[in-house]
């Protein structure tokens, strides 16, 4: 029996738009039960969601490997779709990874990271959930240049809204040119980031990961919770509220105890109406099981 799995992913973490991501211990797990006349998914989201060849997965699978005998397949996952926490990337990096190991591994990681940006578009969510932990990485229609940091010994409280928001619909909300010295602004704040999060100095990177001039400014119309959040937690005295990817998810990054102080809070003074979790980082990345 083949079973795969792949972790969730937050992308952006404020300022790191498109390039930055971290991958969240939820799972996405694919089982392959065995060779079947067609495709069949055996899947937890209902009827709007293919069953068969057409589902993400096989379709990234096939795109492969076109050739690969259909199998019968189930899944499992924690991962709600289209909130942000990369639901599309760990569907394309399952499908690739099935492709592969039922072609006897031809593709390398690399290769497969390059294969997942070009279906996803950028390598934010798909190169942590290849390679787990915390992940810097650009792409240039090209190549993909993933350079893993040291995972975060943090944990991220992650609010999930009720409502899905499609990252097209996301991105539709972006300014589609950027004035040059707001740029120059967002890319320090960037950079800055990055060498805090290299440098595991967490009270820099916290405060940053706040100062993002690319992206949450334009969609926090779409997400009010942001606002919400990052109030109730600059009044506790905490920061690193952002933006999970595309939203409607804001997460917080920090420690443990602080973080169980910010969920009791806005449990107890808001009106948000959505769930709650408090995960660790997944190390891991791809789990590929065989028995
Ligand atoms: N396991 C899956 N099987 C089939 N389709 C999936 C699966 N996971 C995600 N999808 C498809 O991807 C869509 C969500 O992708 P979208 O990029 O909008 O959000 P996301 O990946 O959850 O969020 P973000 O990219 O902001 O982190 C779903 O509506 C569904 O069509
Ligand atoms: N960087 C992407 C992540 C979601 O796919 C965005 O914010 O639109």
């Amino acid at each position: 029996m083949l079973t795969i799995s792949v972790p969730a992913t937050s992308a952006n973490l404020g300022p790191g738009f498109d390039s930055i991501g971290l991958a969240l211990d939820l799972q996405l797990t694919l089982t392959v039960l065995g060779p079947s006349q067609t495709w069949q998914v055996d899947h937890p989201y209902g009827p709007h969601v293919p069953s068969d060849a057409r589902n993400l997965m096989i379709k990234t699978a096939l795109s492969l490997v076109p050739n690969l005998q259909p199998q019968h397949v189930q899944v499992t996952s924690d991962i709600p779709l289209a909130r942000g926490l990369g639901s599309s990337s760990t569907a394309i990096v399952a499908g690739l990874v099935l492709a592969n190991e039922l072609a006897k591994a031809p593709f390398t990681k690399q290769e497969l990271l390059l294969k997942a940006t070009e279906l996803e578009g950028h390598p934010d969510n798909v190169a942590p959930a290849i390679l787990g932990g915390l992940v810097v990485a650009t792409y240039d229609h090209d190549q993909v240049q993933a350079v893993s940091l040291p995972a975060p010994d943090l944990y991220a409280s992650v609010y999930v809204p009720n409502e899905e928001l499609l990252t097209s619909a996301s991105r539709e909300a972006l300014p589609s040119d950027l004035p040059f010295k707001q740029a120059i602004a967002g890319s320090s704040v960037g950079n800055t980031l990055v060498a805090a999060l290299a440098t595991q100095n967490w009270p820099v990177a916290l405060q940053l990961v706040e100062q993002d001039q690319f992206h949450e400014q334009y969609r926090a119309k779409l997400v009010p919770a942001l606002a919400t959040i990052r109030q109730t937690a600059h009044d506790l005295g905490l920061v690193g509220t952002y933006l999970s990817g595309a939203g409607p998810t804001v997460v917080t990054l920090g420690q443990k105890a602080d973080l169980e102080r910010l969920q009791q809070q806005l449990k107890l003074n808001t009106s948000l109406t959505g769930q709650y979790q408090l995960l660790p980082v997944d190390a891991t990345g791809i789990n590929v099981h065989k028995s």
